[in-house]
């Protein structure tokens, strides 16, 4: 190992370089990250955090850091890979931003406590604040995902489960929840990787009835809960709170508990009677009507909802759907993501032409 005073050719320490250059790295990563927050996502808390950061950092770029900077002797500035000259999407650029920034403070943190007592703890606290920062756009990416969804499927065991559920996907399904009363444990923890992979290529959500076990394996975006499963505040304790928890309600003190206990979405049915949950008596359009003026957070109508009677449910003042059979039975299961997706663009058009409040149920005959 070389010695911690060494000089540069130009006289300056190697130590002053590689702050100075750490220091460069993690604000302008910040600063990439932190314009999304701002203009992205509008999003003034976190973009604030970013401000912050970049602040504290500044106090540590002294004018002897900034001094030793040489860019015509940097063997480092002629060495780029490839893959940092594309960008595929705005997701990859925050992401690679992100990493780029968590490197940086790792060094900075490293040497950093060489350079003074006090530095290599300050850069830990604030890696950690970008760890935070990270999983909280997850999670503000999932919450918003969730709040855009109309569809929602249900998987049912079968042999085309990953086909249906791709076509669906491609028609522009954006959640999917892994549903498999029969199968032994090994296989649906394989079912539930693979379609966690999947949804994910797709930008969907993918949550797990039941399990919260297999949720956290995969590493799902959450689980849906029954009434006889775990409570939400467990199941949250368990995945940590940057994850979904649906809950089902088939009735109205149901969904009272279930919003009470923290549920970020509820099921509300079945609708109609179905064969697919045959010991459940169907809730009916009245409880719909309920929903659509006392949920407080998204809620999906289930049980028995197909092509024909869509309608009565949209009218009802659902605006959001889940099904299971309707696309896991489906023939084309892209062309009836498509229509049921159409039909909710069809229903909100007129909702926001006759100005009918989103929590009045309609009535467009
Ligand atoms: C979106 C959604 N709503 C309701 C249910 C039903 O859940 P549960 O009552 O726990 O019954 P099972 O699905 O576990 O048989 C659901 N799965 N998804
Ligand atoms: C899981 C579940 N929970 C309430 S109804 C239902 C099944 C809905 O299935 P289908 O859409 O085939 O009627
Ligand atoms: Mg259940």
């Amino acid at each position: 190992m070389g010695d911690l005073n060494h000089k540069t050719k130009l006289g300056q320490p190697a130590l002053y370089r590689i702050l100075d250059a750490n220091l460069d790295r993690a604000r302008e990563g910040i600063r990439t990250i932190e314009e999304w927050f701002r203009f992205g996502l509008d999003n003034s808390e976190m973009a604030a955090e970013c401000k912050n950061l970049r602040q504290q950092l500044a106090q540590w770029h002294s004018n002897e850091l900034r001094m030793s900077r040489d860019t015509t002797t940097d063997v480092g500035t002629q060495l780029s890979h490839p893959s940092e000259e594309n960008r595929e999407s705005l997701e990859q650029v925050i992401q690679v931003n992100f990493c780029r920034v968590e490197e940086a403070l790792r060094v900075l943190e490293e040497y950093g406590k060489v350079y003074h007592p006090n530095m290599g703890a300050a850069v830990k606290q604030m890696r950690y604040r970008v760890y935070t920062l990270e999983s909280n756009l997850l999670a503000y990416g999932r919450h918003q995902t969730l709040q855009r969804a109309n569809l929602y499927l249900v998987t049912s065991p079968s042999e085309r489960l990953m086909s249906v559920v791709e076509a669906a996907l491609q028609g522009g399904l954006k959640v999917v929840q892994y549903r498999d009363k029969d199968t032994d444990d090994h296989q649906r923890w394989k079912n539930a990787r693979q379609l966690c992979q999947l949804c994910h290529r797709y930008n969907a959500l993918f949550l797990v009835n039941d399990r919260v076990d297999i949720a956290i394996a995969v590493n799902a975006d959450g689980v849906h809960l029954g009434q006889q499963d775990l409570p939400i505040a467990v199941a949250k304790q368990l995945l940590g709170p940057q994850k979904i928890v649906g809950k089902s309600t088939t009735n109205p003190e149901e969904m009272k508990l279930a919003i009470a206990e923290g549920a970020d979405y509820i099921g509300v049915g079945p609708v109609y009677a179905t064969p697919t949950k045959p010991d459940k008596q169907a809730a009916g359009l009245e409880y719909v009507r309920h929903a659509t003026r006392h949920a407080s957070v998204p809620w999906f109508a289930i049980g028995g909802i197909n092509m024909n009677n869509f309608d009565d449910v949209l009218m009802a003042g659902a605006t959001r759907v889940a099904v299971v059979r309707s696309l896991m039975q489906a023939e084309q299961p892209t062309l009836v993501t498509q229509y049921f997706l159409s039909q909710f663009t069809r229903v909100q058009t007129l909702r926001d032409r006759q100005i009918v409040p989103e929590n009045t149920p309609a009535d467009f005959s």
